[in-house]
């Protein structure tokens, strides 16, 4: 259905091939996980599909791409637009029109889809992801889970033959995920609808893939027991599975169960000692009561919380529960409608948003670093080192726009952290970086809490709150529903519980450095 034939590629502004000599195939009604380090060209990969790359992008591309049959540069954009239905990183950039209904029918339109089929299919659209709802909202107002699975919404409204997803389910709670990736299954499944997912938390995708394209130097295609087997970013309980030597590797919690069995039988005689959370400092948020609204919406109603110094906090819960909109009432620059946030007033404040790159305004990366260094007031270099850190081989010349999502918000998180700022809150900071770039930030925010700094993280990204946080904060419906040590809210959570306590339940091990340390 989708054919790659010696396929390379060249941005306009840079001197690297992007992909080199790529060639593969999907056959019909396959599902293919694409998945590779930050930045290794996995958009660019998924734009020459339908080929964005390069008729958006510039640059030059050659060797040849087939969909069904047809080579695409030869076909109208608008016969590829029916067949290839793409939906973007960034939700918001990709909307053309106003509210949820008017997206949802917009693609069909310009299709030319008869007025009732149009009907009846945005209805069910709008059950089928959950947001019936939303339907006259405004898409701008909407949180970003929310926005997320409309963009998805409005591609699966005039079923394409092919699906592209880019990092579909970022901004989405683990169960709106396991929703959109249930119901991109049964596509595949009843349709025979190609699918073509490019993902970096593959554990959320892994068991329904047949198939995996690693995109690296080279690119690899094939079954993904053996592409994950020597790759060089795997999902936890891959991980495991390496570091126990199981055969054959586990893609699924069923399967790393059956390895794990002998295991928790020891373990369920002699409970082993896990490392407990490390004790915490002064307060250095206080804010009680605090209440925010949008018209009649009550977005936080009433929530008390209290920040430590050395403290790193994860705030939980499902799309929409008012995670970002405390975040920005704590902060200060967002709405509050109620209620009081204390802090000493010569300890600074940050806040990393959900869409970073709203925050880049210069034309080189070395530029952003500098003025940086400049406004934090630290030494000519410390910005640009952070960043080296975080995500390696960013071009200090790039221009900020040409970056991939998850080299975008890098440079903003090392903005943000180079004032060394006494309290740092985080909105979903992990959305677009690898196994390795969440493994930097981790120790990053380690070293932040080491210095005595409070961090607040919102996010939907288990594995990396078992990793970095010892605290967890779960909202839902604007109110604080529990708090507490992480292994306590993770490990008895059926829906917050981490790849290696499935394996590990009912003993309480969330990573896979717990496994390896507590195995007998
Ligand atoms: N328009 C552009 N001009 C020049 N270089 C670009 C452009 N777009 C992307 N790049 C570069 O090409 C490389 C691949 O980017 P791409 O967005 O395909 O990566 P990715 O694997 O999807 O990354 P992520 O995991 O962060 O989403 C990056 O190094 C990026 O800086
Ligand atoms: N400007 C606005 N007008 C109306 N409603 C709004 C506005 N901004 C946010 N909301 C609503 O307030 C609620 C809380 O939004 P918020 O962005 O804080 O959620 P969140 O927990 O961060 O969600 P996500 O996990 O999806 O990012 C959502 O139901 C959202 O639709």
């Amino acid at each position: 259905m989708i054919r790659f034939d010696d396929v390379s590629f060249r941005y306009a502004s840079s001197d690297t091939l992007r992909l080199q000599h790529v060639s593969f195939e999907i056959e019909e009604g396959e599902l293919c996980l694409v998945v590779g380090p930050t930045g290794s060209g996995k958009s660019t990969l998924l734009g020459c599909i339908n080929n964005l790359v390069p008729r958006f992008t510039g640059g030059i591309r050659t060797g040849r791409v087939f969909i069904d049959g047809s080579d695409t540069t030869l076909l109208q954009p608008r016969e590829l637009a029916t067949t290839v239905g793409y939906v973007g990183q960034d939700p918001l950039a990709g909307f053309v029109t106003d509210t949820v209904e008017d997206e949802l029918a917009y693609s069909m339109e310009q299709l030319g889809f008869p007025a009732p089929e149009m009907r009846r299919r945005v209805e069910e659209t709008l059950d089928l992801l959950g947001i019936a709802d939303l339907r006259r909202r405004a898409l701008r107002t909407l949180s970003g889970g929310q926005q997320q699975r409309v963009a998805i919404g409005s591609v699966l409204a005039s079923s394409p033959k092919v699906l592209v997803l880019d990092e579909p389910t970022s901004a989405l709670d683990p169960i709106a995920a396991e929703e959109v990736l249930a119901i991109v299954s049964r596509l595949v499944r009843d349709l025979g609808t190609t699918v073509v997912i490019a993902e970096h938390r593959m554990e959320r995708v892994i068991e329904f893939a047949d198939s995996t394209l690693l995109v690296g130097d080279t690119v690899t295609h094939g079954a993904t027991r053996t592409v994950l087997r020597d790759a060089p970013i795997r999902p936890p309980l891959v991980e495991l599975g390496v570091a126990m030597g199981w055969d054959p590797l586990p893609l699924t919690i069923r399967e790393g169960r059956r390895s794990a069995a002998q295991q928790r039988r020891v373990w369920a005689s002699e409970p082993p000692t896990l490392p407990s959370r490390r004790p915490s400092g002064e307060v250095a948020l206080s804010a009680s009561s605090i209440i925010v609204r949008y018209g009649e919406k009550v977005a936080v109603a009433g929530v008390d919380l209290s920040l430590r110094q050395g403290e790193v906090t994860a705030l939980m819960g499902r799309n929409g529960c008012g995670k970002s909109s405390l975040l920005w009432a704590l902060h200060g620059a967002g709405r509050r409608d109620g209620g009081t946030v204390s802090r000493s007033a010569e300890a600074g404040i940050a806040l990393v948003p959900q869409t970073p790159s709203d925050l880049l305004y210069l034309t080189s990366v070395a530029a952003e670093c500098s003025a940086s260094d400049r406004s934090a007031e630290v030494p000519d270099g410390t910005t640009l080192a952070l960043l080296r850190r975080l995500v390696p081989g960013i071009e200090p010349d790039a221009h900020p726009r040409d970056l991939s999502e998850g080299q975008k918000l890098a440079v903003v998180l090392a903005v943000e952290l180079a004032g060394n700022p006494a309290v740092v809150l985080l909105d979903e900071p992990t959305r677009g970086l690898d196994y390795a770039a969440k493994h930097a930030l981790s120790e990053i925010i380690a070293g932040m809490a080491a210095d005595g700094r409070a961090v607040l993280i919102a996010t939907h990204d288990v594995e990396m709150v078992a990793q970095t946080c010892e605290r967890v904060v779960v909202m839902a419906e604007g109110e604080v529903v529990s708090d507490g040590p992480t292994r306590d809210v993770l490990a008895t959570s059926a829906l917050l519980a981490t790849q290696v306590a499935k394996v590990s339940s009912p003993t309480p091990v969330l990573t896979v450095q717990e496994f390896v340390d507590a195995r007998d």
